[in-house]
């Protein structure tokens, strides 16, 4: 039997981009993070790790459309090391200990070399570097063995969202990120993805939601136990919720309001919102043609951007 590890598409391990179909925040706990509920899904869009070798690791390459802009944050920081403080090599370094013990964990990391394709837009709401994280943590465990409970107690550590992006399908989320049940089945759907360019800094939008001193959110209704049969039946469903960190965000950019617009306007939209802490948004459709037909029709002037903007249409991921 071939080992784990020996097949090319086992040296990789895709990211996918996290959606909020809908995001309340529902409290607050004493340490100052937020009680979440919120419907979470996958894209079709992707990073993709790929391990490499090396005798100076942990080591990581940065490429794709976004890998300049993390490299950039790195210099801008003034650490000449600091891509190597990267959520993804944090999660290498979090696991070798615990799968290997410290002196095989320190010899594997060694030999680790990671080439990581930044796809997806920086500080967007979408996952990123959790989802990046949760990516490593996966692809790891296949190289040194290690199950998926112990990947969960680590994923928590690494951040909120890294739990949700390591079982990268659909759930309802709750807590701070940490409680995960399965969503029923996704019906069929096409996504518009949109970012106008503009960082959000998801610290910075929970701090303008708390001094906005706004109610608490209650949790959505319970889902319906069959699902969404359409597009159309989650879209309407989906409007008696709404996404809590919108208002902050398109406080902090307003760039985002006009993309919500841009996004509304787009024909066979059925919904348009902001995902997680901003500024990617999505618009729902009812197929992947539809989605990919209307992309064309999204106004430019809509995707203003200090950094580059970045436009998708696709479907969900099912893992
Ligand atoms: C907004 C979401 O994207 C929704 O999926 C996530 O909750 C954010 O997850 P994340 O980016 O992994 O967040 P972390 O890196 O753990 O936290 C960044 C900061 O966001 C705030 N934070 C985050 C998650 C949460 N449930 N409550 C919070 O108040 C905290 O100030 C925290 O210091
Ligand atoms: N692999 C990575 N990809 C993106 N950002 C990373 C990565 N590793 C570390 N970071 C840092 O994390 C910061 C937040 O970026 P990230 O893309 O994770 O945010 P986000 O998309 O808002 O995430 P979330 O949806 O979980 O709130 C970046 O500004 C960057 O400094």
């Amino acid at each position: 039997m071939p080992s784990p590890i020996s097949t090319p598409q086992a040296r990789s391990e895709n990211a996918h981009a996290k959606i909020n179909l809908y995001l309340h925040v529902t409290g607050r706990r004493g340490d100052g993070y937020h009680l979440l509920d919120s419907l979470v899904v996958f894209a079709g869009a992707h990073d993709t790790l790929t391990l490499g070798e090396t005798t100076a690791g942990p080591t990581l390459a940065l490429g794709g459309a976004f890998g300049p802009t993390l490299q950039a944050e790195a210099a801008s920081q003034g650490k000449a090391q600091a891509v190597q403080e990267n959520l993804v090599i944090r999660a290498a370094r979090a696991l070798a200990p615990k799968a290997l013990g410290q002196q095989g964990g320190a010899a594997q990391l060694r030999a680790l070399h990671l080439n990581l394709a930044k796809n997806l837009p920086v500080a967007s709401g979408i996952g990123g570097g959790s989802a990046d994280a949760a990516a490593c943590l996966r692809l790891l465990a296949r190289l040194w063995g290690a199950d998926g409970a112990r990947l969960a107690t680590i994923a928590p550590t690494l951040g909120a969202d890294v739990p949700v992006c390591l079982q990268q399908r659909a759930v309802r989320m709750a807590g701070i990120g940490e409680h995960l049940t399965p969503a029923p089945a996704m019906p069929p759907v096409g996504m518009v993805l949109a970012n106008p360019g503009v960082p959000v800094s998801t610290p910075a939008i929970f701090k303008r939601l708390k001094e906005a001193a706004a109610p608490f959110t209650p949790p959505a209704p319970p889902y319906p136990s069959r699902g969404w049969a359409t597009a159309g039946e989650l879209a309407s469903w989906l409007g008696q919720t709404g996404n809590d960190l919108q208002a902050p965000a398109e406080a902090e950019e307003p760039a985002i309001t006009a993309l919500l617009g841009a996004l509304s306007a787009l024909p066979g939209a059925r919904l348009a919102r902001m995902s997680g802490s901003g500024a990617t948004c999505f618009a729902l459709f009812d197929d992947v043609a539809s989605a990919q037909a209307a992309l064309p029709h999204l106004h430019q002037e809509a995707l203003p951007g200090q950094r580059r903007p970045w436009q998708w249409a696709g479907g969900l991921f099912n893992a």
